[in-house]
């Protein structure tokens, strides 16, 4: 049985993940919210489980340092990875939304402004619908942009709209659905076919 690598990202879906890890029998008596350690095995010596910034696991799996990664869908999209997403586990839902003060000036001259932490999303959106755009990169309090004359609109998450009501701003529209995902290695896919299918299907079981 081959050692499978699995790049989890840090941040507020890391603990559910754990959870749902464990009640899929994968335990990993070295891990504790306090430490600074970055990589765990599992008891069973099944999972390797290395710790990551969230939009960096879509490189770890691509490039094959992982052989499996647990991230949203938005960094996926974001990162526009060659890997296969095999398994949504139903954790971290939310929206990709754009938002703003007041909807998209009409004249189709007129160039957007667009702040996001997740300017290729923002971007192909806005080339799709061949509307001008200029994207800003932010890296966070992205609500903050239309408010004081940096951006026009935004590209971000909307889990409760708390965030987007308190700081008066509109949903102008919904972009698609984000949840956390279960993304593998093309080649690993391959290479370690049993043991990645035996690892889907105890997650399936822990979900249950
Ligand atoms: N309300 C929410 N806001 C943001 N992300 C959410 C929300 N609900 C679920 N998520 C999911 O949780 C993931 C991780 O969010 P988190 O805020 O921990 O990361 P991050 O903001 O990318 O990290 P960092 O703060 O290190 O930049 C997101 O990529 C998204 O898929
Ligand atoms: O709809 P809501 O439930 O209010 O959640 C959405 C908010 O949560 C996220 O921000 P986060 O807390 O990660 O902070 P930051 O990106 O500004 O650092 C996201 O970027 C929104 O601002």
């Amino acid at each position: 049985m081959a050692v499978i690598t699995l790049a989890l990202a840090k941040g507020r879906t890391a603990d559910s993940v754990l959870e749902l890890l464990e009640q899929a029998g994968y335990r990993f008596p070295d891990f504790h919210p306090q430490s600074r350690k970055l990589i765990f095995s599992d008891d069973q010596r099944q999972l390797r489980l290395i710790l990551v910034k969230p939009l960096d696991v879509p490189a770890y799996v691509e490039k094959g340092a992982a052989d499996a990664g647990v991230t949203g869908k938005d960094n996926i999209m974001e990162r526009a990875a060659d890997v296969y997403d095999l398994l949504d586990l139903a954790l971290g839902q939310c929206q990709f939304i754009l938002a703003g003060k007041q909807h998209l000036p009409s004249d189709p001259a007129q160039k957007i402004m667009v702040a996001s932490k997740y300017p290729v999303v923002a971007r192909t959106y806005f080339d799709r619908r061949g509307i001008p755009a200029e994207v800003i990169k932010l890296n966070g309090s992205v609500e903050l942009a239309p408010l004081i004359g940096l951006a026009d609109v935004i590209v971000d998450i909307m889990e409760t709209g708390t965030t987007l009501q308190e700081n008066g701003l509109l949903v102008l529209d919904k972009l698609g659905d984000i949840s956390t995902r279960l993304i593998v290695n093309k080649a690993s896919f391959t290479t370690k076919s049993r043991d990645i299918h035996t690892f889907i299907n105890q997650l399936k079981t822990g979900m249950e």
